[in-house]
């Protein structure tokens, strides 16, 4: 499988709307690629809170639409990243927005989305602004080699701190999980710590994928990464904008749990 990891770089001063169309002509450029994955909120801004409400959008909404029609470009699957999601339906805390990462296949669908389980902000940002989303999920993507469906997890930024999330991922059969973040640089080693004791206790290709640049005054980590199920890593970025076009053997997974069959002596 080819992927193309874009590692989106942004400050305040880029009108939502220009990125969203840089962003999506990145995504069109990646053909050859059989999966790209974007980062969290790269539209709305990772830590941009008071921009939130004035720029969410419906699942349908310019966004998505911009992604569909690049992931057509390309003849990929997308991870679009996330978005601030808008309902009409206030969810449980009577919020209507949510931080919502969405799948859309190589014809442009939406194959799926999740909405981030763990809200991260410790009191301000998402806990106050987002409701939080309240399933798992894995998704079967067509990114085998003749186009099988490989099990997928999807997860977000946080959510990586939350090691039961990715063991219920596996319990569903993920050998694959995608996980885009905003991480500050401030803590740019739990970043790399955390990514890789997930792909390795878990068995599975984690491909994370963060933002660059400053905004709302927070510098970015960058250091996206494709790691494999023994922990290796098949690339990592730097702390810059970069596009990553990395050869991933899924095939690695069954090996390795073949192999060292770590999870067959879980004790429930
Ligand atoms: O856990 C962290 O240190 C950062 C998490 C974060 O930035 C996020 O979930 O948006």
């Amino acid at each position: 499988m080819q992927v193309s990891v874009l590692q989106v770089g942004y400050d305040d001063d880029e009108p939502v709307a220009a990125r969203v169309d840089r962003v999506a002509q990145l995504v069109a450029d990646q053909r050859g690629a059989d999966l790209v994955v974007l980062p969290e909120l790269w539209a709305p801004g990772g830590f941009a809170y008071r921009e939130w409400e004035r720029r969410a959008e419906p699942l349908d909404g310019p966004t998505v639409r911009a992604l569909a029609d690049a992931a057509r470009a390309a003849g990929a699957v997308v991870h679009g990243g996330s978005l601030v999601e808008r309902t009409e339906q206030p969810g449980p805390q009577g919020r209507h927005l949510w931080n919502t990462s969405v799948v859309l296949g190589p014809d442009g669908a939406l194959l799926a989305s999740y909405r981030k389980v763990h809200r991260f902000g410790f009191g301000a940002g998402e806990p106050l602004l987002m409701e939080a989303g309240e399933d798992v999920v894995v998704v079967d993507l067509p990114l085998g080699p003749e186009g099988e469906a490989v099990r997928t997890g999807l997860a977000t930024c946080y959510d990586v701190r939350f090691p039961e999330l990715f063991r219920r991922q596996v319990d569903l059969g993920a050998e694959l999980v995608l996980l885009p973040a905003a991480w500050p640089a401030a803590r740019l080693a739990h970043w790399r710590l955390l990514t890789r004791a997930r792909a390795v206790e878990d068995q599975v290709v984690l491909i994370a994928v963060g933002t660059a640049g400053t905004h709302a005054r927070t510098p970015m980590a960058g250091h996206s990464a494709v790691v494999s199920p023994w922990g290796e890593d098949l690339a990592e970025a730097d702390a810059d904008e970069q596009v990553l076009r990395v050869e991933v053997d899924l095939g690695e997974v069954a090996r390795c749990r073949e192999q060292f069959p770590v999870l067959a002596d879980r004790r429930l």
